[in-house]
């Protein structure tokens, strides 16, 4: 681990990622504990280089866009999040965000920011939190200090139209040295119930570390490579919180929830009992310890675009360890 640098003083007290807050809990998921990571323990820590071009922290790590068009228009109108560059002052309203945390629902959300807001130490109860998205009710977006916090919905295209206007707007407002988080629900494979894993890599539904993005009628296969000195970071922190078990491991993303990830229960099921626990092994076999459904279009967009990301989720479970043997 390389030597951090002195933190800010309006982190010093930052405790953060709270997935056990109130709201954490969806209706009709039975999940378990969550976990409470420390973010003062995560801030920009490395000298160390990352994609795309090889900026250092002495350097400052931009947000990148990576679009030859966006320089030449007028305006650019973040039409999912309600906010654009004519319209609101994107530096001065989020210039000074260092992390961005996100996950499905809005509820968890706004909990996890006013949890935030709390551990900051920031003035005021946080209780009357506005949703900066409050003009669509596409997402929801919370900030408290230097941290934001959005909601993405369920499933690759919802995080995906979501982070292509959420990595604008930090480009737009000249954040550097941004951390993105997804704290999530998962099912997990052959782990306790309850437990958080950190991503060490995002994989896709053939256990493979890549996104296929499909561009006008080609397939463009993306890295989905993360953060692993992040996801240690997260690992350590989660070493000083007791009675949550925490992991890392792989993350398999489906496109589904039911035959996706082998169901039994959905609408439509065309496989046995018996294909299921044999996918499901392979896929333990294979190093998946969870499966969730947007890991891979996380890590792909994010770390093209200059973030430090890392998908972490706290899980149900989907396979027991019992039926590995
Ligand atoms: O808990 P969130 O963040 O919504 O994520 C998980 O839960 C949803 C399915 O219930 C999927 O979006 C999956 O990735
Ligand atoms: O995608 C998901 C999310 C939560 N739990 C699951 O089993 N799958």
């Amino acid at each position: 681990m390389l030597a951090r640098r002195p933190r800010p003083p309006t982190l010093r007290a930052a405790r953060a990622v709270g997935c056990c807050e109130p709201g954490w809990r969806d209706a009709g998921e039975a999940r378990g504990t969550g976990s409470v990571q420390s973010m003062a323990s995560i801030l920009p820590a490395s000298n160390r280089s990352m994609r795309p071009d090889k900026n250092t922290y002495e350097r400052k790590r931009s947000v990148y866009v990576k679009n030859p068009y966006l320089e030449g228009m007028d305006e650019d109108i973040l039409y999912h999040l309600d906010l654009g560059t004519k319209t609101h002052n994107l530096p001065a309203m989020f210039g000074d965000v260092k992390f961005v945390c996100v996950g499905g629902s809005p509820n968890r959300m706004k909990a996890f920011a006013q949890f935030m807001h709390k551990e900051l130490r920031l003035e005021g109860d946080g209780e009357d939190i506005e949703d900066i998205c409050a003009g669509t009710d596409r997402y929801c977006m919370f900030k408290t200090g230097p941290v934001l916090s959005v909601s993405h919905g369920m499933g690759i295209p919802s995080i995906s139209i979501m982070l292509h206007e959420l990595i604008k707007l930090l480009h737009h407002a000249h954040c550097c040295d941004v951390t993105i988080i997804r704290i999530g629900t998962s099912g997990g494979i052959g782990i306790a119930p309850g437990s958080v894993v950190i991503t060490d890599t995002a994989v896709d539904s053939f256990f493979k570390p890549r996104f296929e993005q499909v561009i006008l009628d080609n397939v463009v296969t993306r890295s989905t490579e993360l953060d692993k000195e992040l996801a240690n970071d997260l690992f350590n922190c989660s070493r000083e919180i007791p009675n949550v078990p925490t992991l890392i491991g792989h993350t398999m993303c489906t496109y589904d929830f039911y035959e996706g990830q082998g169901r039994l229960d959905g609408a439509l099921c065309s496989f046995s009992r018996e294909k299921k626990l044999d996918y499901l092994k392979r896929a333990y076999r294979a190093g998946v310890r969870n499966i969730e459904m947007e890991s891979t279009v996380f890590a792909a967009m994010c770390g093209l675009c200059g973030l430090r990301v890392v998908p972490m989720s706290a899980n149900s479970v989907r396979l027991k360890t019992c039926k590995l043997l």
